[in-house]
């Protein structure tokens, strides 16, 4: 589960909080998808659950453990997939995989690393090969492995479809979906409102540091998503 409590930020020298007393909460088996326009505070929200940053008030809970006050012990239990999932070029997906499972304190024999590359849908042929010819979307794949391998109880992702051809786009909200059926927790940050639509359980679209309004899965469809985000900001442009 992931949990923000009146999260609050606000970056040194700056007029307004970039996170303004942010409430929301992610069960296990969820995927909440956080939309919103650029600077509304999606990224800092993401930074402050992995501790990157330091909140000004609130708490960033991972299963229940405040990332700013136990960090070690949140990120054990998160995994995180940034836009540019960052892996040692001259490595196969394989031995990255080793690489970043035995840092993080977990084991896991090759045949099961092998298979948890199957299982994010990595070709069975590039599992051996040098990341350095990967596209973007097998180089996502080999994070969502990694983040298997570690057990995450719970995972954030920023932007992580950008870039993504729509069939490879399609291939990772299926993953996605799988995580979530099995029971993790999932927080992601998207200017997709597509996607958005077809992995979240739960929508929350930003603006100035405040969740301006959450929508259930059933509550929208596409169109009426869209509707709403461009209500939003449609004043805000005029
Ligand atoms: N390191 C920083 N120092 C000062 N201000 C920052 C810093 N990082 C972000 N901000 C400010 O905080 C606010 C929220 O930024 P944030 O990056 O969280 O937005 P975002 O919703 O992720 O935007 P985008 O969609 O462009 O990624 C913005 O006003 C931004 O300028």
């Amino acid at each position: 589960m992931l949990e923000a409590r009146n999260l609050t930020k606000r970056y040194d020298g700056a007029n307004a909080p970039a996170l303004d007393r942010l409430n929301l909460t992610v069960p296990d088996g969820e995927v909440f998808c956080l939309l919103g326009p650029n600077g509304a505070g999606k990224t800092t929200t993401v930074n402050l659950f992995l501790n990157f940053i330091q909140p000004t008030a609130g708490q960033a809970l991972v299963c229940g453990i405040d990332a700013a006050v136990d960090p070690s012990a949140a990120r054990a239990r998160l995994a995180y997939i940034p836009e540019q999932v960052m892996l040692y070029g001259a490595l196969s997906g394989l031995e990255n995989l080793q690489y970043f499972t035995e840092i993080s304190g977990a084991e896991a024999p090759r045949e099961s690393l092998l298979s948890l590359l199957a299982a994010a849908g990595l070709p069975k042929d590039a599992a051996q090969r040098s990341v350095r010819g990967y596209s973007k979307g097998m180089r996502q794949k080999v994070g969502v492995a990694i983040a298997l391998a570690r057990r995450a109880q719970a995972l954030v992702l920023d932007e992580p479809t950008s870039g993504l051809d729509p069939l490879a786009a399609n291939e990772f909200a299926a993953l996605i979906e799988r995580l979530r059926k099995e029971g993790m927790a999932v927080l992601m940050v998207t200017h997709d409102l597509f996607l958005a639509k077809q992995c979240g359980t739960k929508i929350g679209i930003m603006a100035q540091g405040r969740l301006a309004s959450v929508f259930g899965a059933d509550d929208v469809d596409h169109l009426g998503l869209e509707r709403a985000y461009l209500d939003l900001f449609a004043s805000a442009a005029a």
